[in-house]
Formats: C-alpha cells, structure tokens, sequence
C-alpha cells in the first residue's frame, strides 16, 4: 500500500522492483512521459495567451484538421523520448507511419515501443475545455539488434506492459496502470510534482451516466438506439444523466470516479466509429480492465482485438462494468 503524496518519481522506483522485466528501462521511460506531460502542461495552460489556438494548416493521416496543439504536443512527446534514448520506437495518432529509433551504439538495443495520442479532445482546445494525452507501451516483438517493424505495433491489447493519460484539467493528472492497479497523480504546479492523490482507482461497478455524442443518434444502429432510450426511461435509478465533454480522457476519467458508461460507437456515417484502437481504445480500454471496468467494440473485448493497420478505428463501448454489458445485450438483440 503506497502513502497519499508519495511522489511520483518515488512510487516509479519503488514499483520497480514488482515489475516484471525491472531493468530500471521501463521506469525511465514513465519518467520521460511524465516530464514531457509537465512540458506540454505548461503550453495548455498558457493557450489563448500565446500562438497555440488555432488550426496548424496541415491535415493528418485521420483526415482531421490538426491543431497547433496537437502539432505541439506531438513534438514535445517525441523528442522528449528520443532524445532519453529509451525506445526503440514510436508510433502517433499525429504521425502517418511509425518512427524507428536507433540506439545511441547503433545496435538498437531498446526493447519498448511507445503508441501515443498526443492531444485527445482537440475540438475543445479553443474553448478551454480539458483536453489529454494518452499513452500506450509495449514490448518489442522482432529481435533486439534489429531495427522495429511494423508488427511490434500490431500487438493485441493484452500485450500492453503499461498505459495511462493525461488529463489537462481543472487540475492536471496522470493516471496509469503497470498491470497492477490504477494509480493517480496530481501535479503541484507550484513545485512541478506529481503527487499520488488517487490510489488503487476503480470503476464503480455501475452508475448513473452516459456519454454519448447524441448528435449522431439518427445515424446510429438499432442496439445503441435502444441503450439510449433504456439510459433516458423513466424506471428504478433511471433515467441516467447525459454528460458529453468531447474529449475521450475528461470522460472517461470523470466515469471512472463517479460511475458510468462512454460509447463512440460505429454508425451509418462512421463505419467503424471514430477512435483510433491503437492511441485510444487499447490503453485506456487496459486502465479500464485494471479498475475493473470493461471495455468493447459492443461485442468483444477491445483488448482481445488483432490490429491490421496503424490507424485503425473500432467502435468504443467503456466504463462501469454492468453498464457496459448492459449495452452489449442491447447490441446482440439487435444483431
Ligand atoms: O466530436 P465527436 O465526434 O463527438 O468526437 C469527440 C471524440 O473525438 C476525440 O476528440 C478524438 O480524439 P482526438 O481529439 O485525439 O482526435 C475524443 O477525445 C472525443 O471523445
Ligand atoms: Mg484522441
Ligand atoms: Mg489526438
């Protein structure tokens, strides 16, 4: 049992020793996520005062107009990470292919891959509403001495070593899991310091919210129709409360302590959903599992998911256990 306000540099070392490959590798690796997520902290929080709102001009391999910040922050988490030399590769929502990285004797000795979203819920960073990041590491699967290939990153889930996100709100946290728990750090600005402020999170079993862009209901199939209509009955604790912030991690988190359930699912103008399996849905579907949440495209867990391509998308089904395999009966009775 870890102590309220162990920092998080201290609890990194002190778990490093339960891990099991502890090299001391894959806690130099959280360390660099988290200064990288103290840099890209201190560019949210001065959004609207200098040039990062906005547009950057380009648009990326998703199709979507990317964000100064989204531009910034992927840059901020990709050097901070190459230049600890602690990868042997990277892959990002903002990135078309994956980058490979040499280690500093040219014999790419580094075993972990990093999978990131660098900026999750960019249509809210003109509006000042809380934005994240998202991370995802793994352990290569081709040769050490070799340069990575595309299959180190089309691992299922389940072979996540670690996963967690960022979220730049009302006050900024970092969440993560190792395979043993989920934990939570505030950051104190004032000092710069992680704290431990939630430990051993949990989902709730069930609960009293749906997230859902309900924008899209026309478009959406008949079982996620009926989910909605069940959430919004008037009968025993329903209806639910609607709470959409439009960004994946402010949700997410918010579920996670409060109880409820968020869907992005597939629809007639979004044939696979909206999020990306690799940057979104597997880490946060394992901090999920680990809180002993659930996590599904409707039918399977997400985690259990073969990837094919870099930037897959699948339908997302997360939260409160029993209102996750509620909206799965709903799916299979309209199947
Ligand atoms: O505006 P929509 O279609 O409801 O989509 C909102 C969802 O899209 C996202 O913004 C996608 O993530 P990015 O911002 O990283 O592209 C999620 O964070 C959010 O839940
Ligand atoms: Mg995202
Ligand atoms: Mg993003």
């Amino acid at each position: 049992m870890h102590r309220k306000n162990t920092t998080l540099g201290e609890f990194i070392i002190e778990n490093q020793s339960s891990f099991q490959y502890s090299s001391g590798e894959l806690s130099k690796l959280i360390n660099a996520i988290r200064l990288a997520a103290k840099v890209v902290n201190h560019e949210v929080n001065k959004a609207g005062l200098v040039d990062i709102i906005g547009a950057a001009g380009d648009t990326n391999i998703q199709g979507e107009d990317q964000q100064k910040l989204d531009v910034l922050a992927n840059e901020k988490f990709i050097q901070t990470l190459i230049n600890r030399e602690i990868v042997c590769g990277i892959a990002s929502e903002e990135e078309d292919d994956f980058i490979s990285i040499n280690s500093s004797d040219n014999k790419h000795q580094n075993k972990y891959i990093v999978l990131i979203d660098p900026l999750d819920g960019s249509s809210n960073i003109d509006v000042n509403v809380s934005v994240g990041t998202i991370f995802s590491i793994y352990r290569r699967v081709t040769p050490i001495g070799t340069p990575v290939g595309l299959e180190d990153f089309l691992q299922p889930g389940r072979a996540q070593i670690a996963a967690g996100y960022i979220v730049y709100g009302t006050s900024t946290m970092l969440v993560y899991t190792t395979g043993d728990g989920v934990n939570g750090f505030t950051l104190n600005p004032a000092l710069g310091t992680f704290y431990l402020s939630h430990p051993n999170m949990e989902f709730p079993e069930t609960g009293k919210i749906y997230s859902v862009n309900e924008g899209n209901y026309v478009h959406f199939h008949q079982g996620v129709k009926d989910y909605i209509k069940y959430c919004q009955k008037e009968e025993g604790d329903r209806p639910y409360t609607s709470r959409y912030i439009g960004s994946l991690v402010s949700d997410f988190h918010r579920n996670m302590i409060k109880g409820g359930i968020y869907l992005y699912p597939k629809s007639s103008v979004a044939a696979e959903g909206k999020l990306r399996l690799l940057y979104e849905c597997n880490p946060m579907a394992f901090i999920a599992e680990q809180a002993k949440g659930k996590a599904s495209n409707g039918f399977d867990p997400i985690m259990d998911i073969k990837p094919t391509e870099l930037h897959q998308r699948v339908p997302f089904f997360c939260g409160s256990r029993k209102m996750v395999e509620k909206a799965e009966e709903f799916m299979q009775a309209s199947k």
